[in-house]
């Protein structure tokens, strides 16, 4: 007998509603340039995102029937974070299973497999982010862990840490970070925001950057 519990704490809301306020690149560079999942795992569409707790599970490659399981046990507002291997050539999920999650109020799905029925995923706008797109179907025969700590994209991610993605990709932030990360994201952005008015009053990024002392030392003579 295996089994499995789908109790684990999340973040408080709020704290999911302030990261959610964050880009992807944000996030991952307010935090170190940690946590960011393979830049192969992309939205479906480039307008879908996301922000939420991981519910992760673990699926035996080209079989979904603990992703479906996860679906059936996933709370709104969750992330249903997906194993399955990295296997390429299967399409876990789509847009019958997208129905299944919106109508319970998901955030969205993260998976290092495939998914099909793209074009219905984008009309329904339910936040699919995944490897590969592929219209080989899945069988329900094996069972395997939900909610323990998994490898997704190069990156361990825990039940209840928080997962945020958009069009550029998707980071992963340790629950107990996320305070702290949400801080360091805001300094981040106050300081691009800086940049920017910068640039567009015209100061050149040589100054800016303070780049002339750094080309300097590495030898660099510019004849313009
Ligand atoms: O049926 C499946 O297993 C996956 C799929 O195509 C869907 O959810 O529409
Ligand atoms: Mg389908």
């Amino acid at each position: 007998m295996i089994r499995v519990s789908t109790k684990f704490d999340r973040p408080d809301p709020e704290l999911v509603e302030r990261l959610g306020a964050y880009s992807s690149a944000t996030i991952h560079e307010a935090q170190g340039r940690l946590g960011a999942l393979d830049s192969s795992i992309k939205p479906v569409d480039h307008r879908m995102s996301l922000c939420g707790p991981a519910f992760t599970v673990q699926c035996a490659p080209r079989d979904n029937l603990m992703l479906q399981t996860a679906i059936a046990y996933a709370r709104p507002g969750d992330v249903v974070v997906v194993s399955g291997g990295a296997y390429t050539e299967a399409g876990s999920f789509g847009d019958v299973l997208a129905n299944a999650c919106q109508s319970k109020g998901l955030a969205g799905l993260v998976t290092d497999t495939g998914v099909r029925d793209t074009e219905d995923l984008r009309a329904l706008g339910f936040p699919v982010f995944s490897h590969s797109v592929c219209i080989k179907g899945t069988v329900k025969e094996t069972v395997g862990p939900m909610c323990e700590p998994i490898t997704v994209g190069g990156q361990l991610v825990r039940p209840g840490d928080v997962i945020r993605a958009d069009a550029d990709g998707v980071v992963v932030v340790r629950r107990e970070d996320a305070a702290e990360v949400a801080t360091a994201s805001q300094e981040r952005v106050d300081a691009e925001t800086g940049y920017i008015a910068a640039y567009r009053a015209g100061r050149t990024v040589i100054d800016i950057c303070n780049l002339e002392p750094l080309l300097a030392a590495k030898g660099l003579v510019i004849e313009d």
